[in-house]
């Protein structure tokens, strides 16, 4: 069965059940992180991280270089071991898992270890070695856009036509979970937009999508929630409306006066009032705490000439920074579930 010609299903679900059919029957979480710490010798990479990514939903996974992502991901599927705590995949640990590629679907980065195989070759090796169907290959060459590049040596690929095939390899076992590490790194606009839909239509089959990205206004379009790391702590674990919703609106004034907001202050005091461009004063401010109208009246109260008054809605990067600018100070205990 092809991922895209497949109706919407009930989520998946992981049971533990008791063996009687009228008993107690505990949810496992797809994929959950309790209490996980990594330290390199005196690089603490993850400290005490504990969430667990929702079902049927993309979660990105947010944070500035060195925040302990990649470290996170690689716990998961057990290419690294924790210091303490655990990371368990539908409640084992992934080594534990009989057919992991059945469970979750990972592409981490890197790329095939044969690099003049094809890439037909390099998937129905994985296929083989993972008690998978061979024609489960070419759907998921199909899926992922590689069917008439499938048979060239997949060390000759472009990053976007890696990032392709390391997620066709994450599909081959038709999984339950999927954790991509920078999965838009390379893809040009059309292959931008064709992920963003694919993740989508993947997480509404019910599947656990986690993906890592820099790019805030991607995670924005595609993600359901987000968890931020800084500095190897959890920041947040909320909706991505909700951790936009953290910064405020903001006016943007431009005048053709420079040096005229000590006039703006005085007429709006209760308004935070900041240069656009912090190194040089051009006559451009940033307002939060008015109303595009009540800045309107100040500019004319203040005797400015106005060449632009505009309000500017609150994002996902705007939300984003307002959190990691004091990064690692605490842990954000804001739920949104
Ligand atoms: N194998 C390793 N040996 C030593 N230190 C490591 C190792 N792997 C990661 N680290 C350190 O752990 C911290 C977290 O790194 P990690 O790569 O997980 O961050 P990241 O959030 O993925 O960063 P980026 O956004 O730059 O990819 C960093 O300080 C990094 O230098």
């Amino acid at each position: 069965m092809r991922i895209d010609d497949r109706a919407r299903r009930p989520a998946f679900r992981t049971f533990v059940g008791t063996g009687r059919q009228s008993g107690p029957v505990i949810v496992v979480p797809m994929l959950q992180f309790a209490e996980i710490s990594k330290r390199y010798g005196p690089v603490t990479a993850l400290d005490h991280v504990s969430f667990r990514v929702e079902e049927g939903t993309v979660t990105g996974l947010l944070g500035p270089n060195g925040a302990g992502k990649s470290t996170l991901m690689r716990l998961l599927v057990g290419l690294d071991r924790p210091t303490s705590g655990s990371a368990t995949v539908a409640g084992h640990r992934y080594r534990d898992l009989r057919w992991p590629l059945r469970v979750i679907g990972t592409h981490l980065g890197g790329r095939p270890v044969h690099r003049r195989r094809s890439a037909r070759a390099h998937l129905r090796s994985v296929a083989l070695t993972h008690g998978l169907a061979r024609a489960r290959v070419d759907e998921v060459l199909e899926l992922t856009g590689l069917a008439d590049v499938a048979h060239r040596a997949a060390g000759g690929f472009s990053l976007g036509m890696g990032q392709r095939l390391g997620l066709a390899g994450a599909l081959l076992g038709d999984p339950a979970a999927l954790v991509l590490d920078e999965p838009v790194n390379g893809l040009d606009t059309d292959g931008v937009r064709w992920i963003r839909e694919l993740l989508r239509l993947l997480a509404d089959q019910g599947r656990t999508v986690l993906i890592s990205s820099h790019l805030m206004s991607e995670v924005q379009l595609v993600a359901d929630r987000v968890v931020v790391l800084g500095g190897g702590r959890l920041l947040a674990d909320t909706t991505v409306a909700e951790l936009a919703g953290r910064a405020r609106d903001e006016v943007v004034l431009r005048t053709a006066e420079h040096g005229a907001d000590d006039r703006l202050r005085a007429l709006l005091p209760d308004a935070a009032i900041r240069p656009v461009d912090d190194q040089c004063d051009d006559g451009a401010w940033r307002v939060t705490g008015a109303s595009e109208r009540e800045v309107g009246l100040a500019a004319r109260g203040a005797d400015l000439t106005v060449l632009h008054l505009a309000r500017e809605t609150a994002d996902l990067e705007a939300g984003y920074l307002t959190l990691v600018g004091d990064r690692g100070q605490q842990v954000d205990s804001v739920e949104a579930r």
